[in-house]
């Protein structure tokens, strides 16, 4: 399988849909209480009607007394906005090398508009979503990120600068506590802290797995705008160890944005979270197809 087409619901007869709801009472009962961390990327983010589907999925998730805990990332609008203030824009391994200009832009964007954008579709669905950075109540604080690469001429290892990208170093996990015992969705954007007030820019993966591991979620979902992780041949791989993640990230078959992903994938399981998925956010309902159905839509990656 190369890519999945999107399920057309409405077309199913009544004997399947009734299937597939009957399907879904197990899991709804099995993950009561528990807390689902779901990273939605930019490139998912980019279609208004699947970005209403997607509220609604989420608002469905607390209705049923899943704990959702919503991280949104931001990359291709921070882009533009770059590209219109003509500041230039690099990125080294899926990060954006990050000077002064540029994290205040990018806390304009992820903060300001994307956020706000994510709560208003969650409200309108019917949530109580209520926005916030991981500056609030030092949900997140960081340290600066450091990068070695090493040169392929010389063999000399080489510390990279990135600037203002953060490592995180801490989460609040009471914050989310409260708002898991209440109506409130919370939808984070991903800057943070630093210990002296600066404001870090951490990639959105990276955030939702340093905050699925602060909490044990049960679950670390991540969208993005492939079916999960392919490989050379551009074949969907369902499963993948943490040793084959860290194989294809060596062999060059897993690169850019994708990186960063599966990273987060791996800390989390060793964390202890049960299950990091990388899966589809363009498939309409994607997350309820992986979280009640069986067998799932897209990567998952389990320790070992
Ligand atoms: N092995 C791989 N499998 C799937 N995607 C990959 C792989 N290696 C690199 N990628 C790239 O990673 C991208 C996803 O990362 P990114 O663009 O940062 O997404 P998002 O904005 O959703 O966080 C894919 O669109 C694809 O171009
Ligand atoms: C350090 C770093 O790269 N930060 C990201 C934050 C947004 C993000 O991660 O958005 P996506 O998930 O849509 O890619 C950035 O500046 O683009």
């Amino acid at each position: 399988m190369t890519d999945q087409k999107p399920v057309d619901i409405a077309s199913l007869d009544w004997p399947t849909k009734a299937n597939i709801l009957s399907e879904a009472l197990p899991f709804m009962r099995r993950f009561a209480g528990k807390t689902f961390v779901i990273k939605y990327g930019g490139h998912a983010m980019g279609d208004d009607h699947l970005a209403d589907l997607f509220a609604r999925d989420v608002v469905l998730l607390k209705q049923v007394g899943i704990n959702p805990v919503i991280v949104h990332g931001g990359g291709p609008q921070i882009g533009k906005m770059l590209e219109r203030l003509k500041i230039q824009s690099q990125f080294i391994d899926g990060l954006r090398i990050t000077d002064e200009a540029t994290v205040e832009i990018v806390e304009m964007v992820l903060a300001g508009s994307i956020n706000k954008h994510l709560v208003g579709a969650i409200n309108r669905a019917g949530g109580l979503a209520v926005g916030l950075s991981g500056k609030d109540a030092n949900l997140i604080t960081a340290r600066r990120l450091t990068r070695t690469k090493v040169d392929p001429d010389s063999h000399i290892e080489k510390v990279l600068d990135l600037g203002f990208v953060g490592e995180p170093e801490t989460v609040n996990a009471k914050v989310l506590e409260v708002f898991a015992q209440s109506d409130i969705i919370p939808v984070i954007a991903p800057t943070a802290i630093g210990s002296k007030g600066e404001t870090f820019n951490i990639n959105a993966d990276t955030a939702a797995g340093a905050i699925a591991g602060a909490l044990g979620a049960t679950r670390l979902l991540l969208l993005t705008d492939v079916a999960g992780v392919l490989d050379k041949s551009k074949t969907l791989l369902k499963e993948l160890s943490t040793e084959d993640s860290r194989r294809l990230i060596a062999d060059g078959t897993i690169s850019g944005g994708m990186i960063p992903k599966i990273e987060t994938c791996v800390s989390a399981v060793m964390q202890g979270v049960e299950g990091a998925v990388i899966l589809d956010g363009r498939v309409p309902h994607a997350i309820l197809l992986e979280i009640f159905t069986s067998g799932g839509v897209g990567t998952l990656v389990r320790r070992g």
